[in-house]
Order: structure tokens, then C-alpha cells, then sequence
């Protein structure tokens, strides 16, 4: 008999895991299909591994300036140490989010699911056909290599977590989070990093103060970088990788990364069998509701090519068991998601860059800080934190908030809330100060760094 459910989902990551829980405790009858490890991305081969490894890597940082607080410290890594406790984590996570879904009703389905229509999934191992009311796909994404010779020899995030041992040095490509947070941690470990990137600075998109600060801070940790510039091919050299770039350069490295972005996985889904349409960019493509050009099919989350952190993804999964279970049409907005790269230094960002904010609103006013943290005042570190709100002219709305170094993200998060509230620099002013922090200079800017009027810089 075929096995019939009110929501079969596919791919039990951030936004799956949300979205089968919440319609299961609304009262639908749900599966969840995985064929890899519950808790997806995130959890396994992201955000929490990688926060660990951020971690391990600032210890560096910290043995460096200890001796400016009156400290000895003789240090040694393990990196095998410390693989085994991330996985042992992972592992902890993992069963979390079992056990998560199974409380709430959630049948979990270890299988690899295609849609046969728009309203049936076929476990491919299993050789079994679901029939589901309605299917909602969460399959997120994978990293995607540069089409070049020898592509293969080089690893992507998913291969970093687990290298058997650290290499001599590393090669990675790309200039975005991934690419910035793994140079961060390699170099932190002591790996020789070398970061090339097609474009003139990394982290486009992000603030200029932000981008060149970070720069500067990962130049002073030891990174090299390579701009305008490419991969062209890989070879094997000995134990190394041989790298020819675009510049004609050919060198050796012990290992090669891509950072070069991450595409949905959609490939085999069989989203032509229930008409699924998709974007340009070839996601999912979806309405404010997340429902796909298949009236009986969503999909939330990295799959749907908007915007690919898990937050996002989380809010997606809930507001479209709101949507569909609970009687309640519930659109996520997207025009306000706070982000950070935890990179080190590390940078966060909600809201509009200066240069953006001067282009959609012509008058704005621009309030900067850059200073030497106190924990780097003992010390011959010169690194300075860099804070910047973004407000609508004479005091008017905060729209941007920038920081860069020590708990950026922690600190954004916070300015998230009164920006969501639109607040304008009078309700940051109102606060009285926390002495002595460094989020402390956003409620005490006086006057502003500059103005723009008109869109241009006074
Ligand atoms: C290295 C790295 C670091 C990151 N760090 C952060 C961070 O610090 N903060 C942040 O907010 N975001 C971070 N992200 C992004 C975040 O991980 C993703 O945005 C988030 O996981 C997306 O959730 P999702 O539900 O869309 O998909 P995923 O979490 O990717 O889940 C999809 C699941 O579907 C499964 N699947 C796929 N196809 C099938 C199929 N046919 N059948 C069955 N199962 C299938 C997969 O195995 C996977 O488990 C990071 C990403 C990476 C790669
Ligand atoms: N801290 C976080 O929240 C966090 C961390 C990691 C990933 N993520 C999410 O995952 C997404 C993917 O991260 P990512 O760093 O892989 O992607 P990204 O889009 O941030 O960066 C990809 C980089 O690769 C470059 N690139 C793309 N194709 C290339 C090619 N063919 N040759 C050379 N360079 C190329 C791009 O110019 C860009 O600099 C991010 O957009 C983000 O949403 C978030």
C-alpha cells in the first residue's frame, strides 16, 4: 500500500528540519527524507564546524599578545585533536536534531528523494513512491569547482573539515566567506595561506571599510593574496599541487581550496516530472509564500538561490508551515538580514554599506570609529576596530550598521533589533553607554564622520 502523508519533505537541513517540525506540531502527518546526515549544511559541514575551527584558530592571536599581560605560553596544535572533538560534536548535533523531529511526530526517511509529480517522491533506494498532499524541497547546496584541468585535485569545503593531516600551505580560491573564513582559520593552524581572487578586493558586497580592514587585518596574520587573478589549471606535483594561474604563474602548494561559490542542488531531482520552474541563476524559483510554479510544491532554504544563510533558511521552513499548516499566509522579509564573517578579524554587517545607502537615498549621514581595541593596547598590535552606522540625514533612521573586529557579530546582532524597529539615531543616543566595550562608540557618536547630499560626498 502506498504510504500517503500530508508533507513530504526533501533534505533535512536548516530549513527542512524547521518546516517538518513546526507542520508536524500543527498536526500533518510528515516525512522527512535525508540521504546524507540530519542537520544538513550547517550543522555537519558548515556554520558549526566551522565556527569550532574559527575558534581553534584565534588561540594563536591570543598566545601571540598573551605575553603583553604578563603571560608564558609554550604552544602546540593537534590538528587530529581536533577533528575528533568537532566530529564528536557534530555527532551530539546530529542526534539533537533526530530526536528533535522524532518528538514532534516527524518520520525520518535515510533515502535519496526525486519528485515523480506533483505529488509523489520516489526514495531512490528503496525503489518506493510517497504520496504527499504537499512537498516542500530543502536539498540547499553544494560547492562548485571552476571547470579547469585538474579541478579534481583540489578540495572545497566540504573535504577542509577532515584533511587527514594540516598542509604546508594552501592555496585557496575566491574572495568571499568561505574563502576569507578558511584562509583565517588555515593561517591561525600555521598553514602558509595564500588567498587569489578574480576581483580587486575581497568580500564584495560588504562595506569598503569592512573590506579593506579586512584585508589588512588578514595581511598582518600572514596571508598573501592575489588579486586579479585565476586558476587556470591543477596538477600533480609529488606530495603538492601544481598551480598555473592566469598570470602565467605555476607553483607548488601543499593544497588547493575552492571558495568559488556553491550551486543548488536541483541536478536529478526530477523537478520537470510536477513542472518545477527555475530561476535564471538556475535555483528554485519561488513566490513570496515559497511556492514553486507547482501550486502543490514549496522549497525554502539554499535551493531557492535567495539569500544562503541558515537563519534565513530557518525563517523560510517556519513561514511556510505557517503558510500551509496553520491557515496563516506568512512571507519572510528579506530587505534586513544581519550577516557576519568570521574571519580575523571578524566583520558583521545589517543594512545598507555607505555606498549603497548614498545611492538609494541621495542625503545620508556617515558616523565613524576606528580604534585600537582595548585588549590590544598592552601590546604591540596596531590593528583597529572599525564601527560605522549608516542614518538617514540630521539624526533620521539608522539604516547601516558595519563592524569590524573583536564580537562584531555578537554586537550587530544586538543593532539588528532597534534597526528593525527603525529607529533613528536619537533611540541609539537614549542608550546610555556600557563602559568600557567597544560597542559603546554606537551610542556616542556626536557628529557625523561626513555627509552625503544629493549623493555625493560633502
Ligand atoms: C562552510 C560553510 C560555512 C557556513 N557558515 C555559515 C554561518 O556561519 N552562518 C550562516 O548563517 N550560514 C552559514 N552557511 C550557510 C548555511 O550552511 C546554509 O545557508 C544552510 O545550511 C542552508 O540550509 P538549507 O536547509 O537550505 O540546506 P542544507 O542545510 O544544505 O540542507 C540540505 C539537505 O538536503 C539533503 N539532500 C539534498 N538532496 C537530497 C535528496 N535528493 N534527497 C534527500 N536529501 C537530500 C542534503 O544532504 C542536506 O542535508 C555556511 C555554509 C558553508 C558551506
Ligand atoms: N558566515 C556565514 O554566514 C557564511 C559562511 C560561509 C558561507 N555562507 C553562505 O554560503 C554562500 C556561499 O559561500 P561562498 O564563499 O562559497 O560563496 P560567495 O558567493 O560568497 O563567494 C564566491 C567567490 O568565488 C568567486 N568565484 C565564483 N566563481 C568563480 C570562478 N569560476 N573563478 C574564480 N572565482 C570565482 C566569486 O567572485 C566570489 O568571490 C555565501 O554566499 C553565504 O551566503 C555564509
Amino acid at each position: 500500500m502506498t504510504r500517503s502523508y500530508d508533507l513530504v519533505v526533501i533534505g533535512a537541513g536548516s530549513g527542512g528540519v524547521r518546516a517538518a517540525r513546526v507542520a508536524a506540531n500543527l498536526g500533518a502527518s510528515v516525512a522527512i527524507i535525508e540521504d546524507y546526515r540530519v542537520g544538513g549544511t550547517c550543522v555537519i559541514r558548515g556554520c558549526v564546524p566551522k565556527k569550532l575551527y574559527v575558534y581553534a584558530s584565534r588561540f594563536a592571536d591570543m598566545f601571540e599578545i598573551a605575553g603583553s599581560f604578563g603571560w608564558t605560553v609554550e604552544a602546540s596544535f593537534d590538528w587530529a585533536t581536533l577533528v575528533a572533538n568537532k566530529q564528536r560534536e557534530i555527532d551530539r548535533l546530529e542526534k539533537a536534531y533526530t530526536a528533535g523531529l522524532e518528538g514532534s511526530g516527524v518520520e525520518i526517511i535515510r533515502d535519496r528523494g526525486t519528485i515523480a509529480g506533483p505529488n509523489s517522491v520516489r526514495l531512490r533506494d528503496a525503489g518506493e513512491t510517497l504520496e504527499a498532499k504537499t512537498i516542500l524541497i530543502s536539498t540547499g547546496g553544494h560547492p562548485s569547482k571552476p571547470a579547469i584541468p585538474g579541478a579534481e585535485l583540489g578540495i572545497t569545503s566540504n573535504e577542509a573539515f577532515d584533511l587527514k593531516t594540516l598542509p604546508h600551505s594552501i592555496l585557496i580560491e575566491g574572495g568571499g566567506y568561505v574563502a576569507v573564513e578558511f584562509a583565517t582559520i588555515f593561517a591561525g593552524l600555521g598553514v602558509k595561506t595564500t588567498l587569489v581572487y578574480r576581483g580587486e578586493r575581497i568580500l564584495r558586497g560588504f562595506d569598503d571599510d569592512l573590506r579593506t580592514g579586512m584585508e589588512a587585518g588578514m595581511q598582518m596574520r600572514g596571508i598573501q593574496f592575489i588579486y586579479g587573478t585565476t586558476i587556470c589549471g591543477l596538477s600533480q606535483a609529488g606530495q603538492d599541487v601544481s598551480v598555473t594561474l592566469s598570470n602565467d604563474v605555476v607553483a607548488p602548494y601543499g593544497a588547493v581550496m575552492f571558495a568559488t561559490g556553491r550551486a543548488p542542488n536541483i541536478h536529478g531531482l526530477g523537478l520537470e516530472t510536477a513542472g518545477v520552474a527555475l530561476t535564471e541563476t538556475g535555483a528554485i524559483a519561488v513566490d513570496a509564500y515559497s511556492r514553486t510554479s507547482c501550486p502543490s510544491i514549496y522549497a525554502v532554504g539554499d535551493v531557492t538561490g535567495r539569500i544562503a544563510l541558515t537563519p534565513v533558511a530557518i525563517r523560510e521552513g517556519q513561514a511556510f508551515a505557517e503558510t500551509v499548516f496553520n491557515n496563516t499566509p506568512t512571507a519572510v522579509d528579506h530587505s534586513l538580514v544581519g550577516t557576519a564573517v568570521f574571519g580575523e578579524p571578524e566583520a558583521a554587517a545589517v543594512g545598507l554599506t555607505e555606498h549603497d545607502a548614498a545611492c538609494a537615498h541621495k542625503d545620508i549621514d556617515v558616523y565613524l570609529a576606528r580604534f585600537r581595541p582595548m585588549i590590544n593596547t598592552l601590546s604591540q598590535r596596531s590593528e583597529r576596530m572599525v564601527m560605522k552606522l549608516v542614518t538617514l540625514p540630521d539624526g533620521g533612521r539608522v539604516i547601516g550598521c558595519h563592524i569590524l573586529g573583536p564580537g562584531a557579530a555578537e554586537i550587530v546582532q544586538m543593532a539588528a533589533i532597534p534597526m528593525a524597529m527603525k529607529a533613528d539615531k536619537a533611540d541609539f543616543d537614549r542608550a546610555i553607554a556600557m563602559h568600557p566595550t567597544a560597542a559603546e562608540e554606537l551610542v556616542t557618536f556626536k557628529a557625523p564622520s561626513c555627509r552625503y547630499r544629493g549623493g555625493i560626498r560633502q
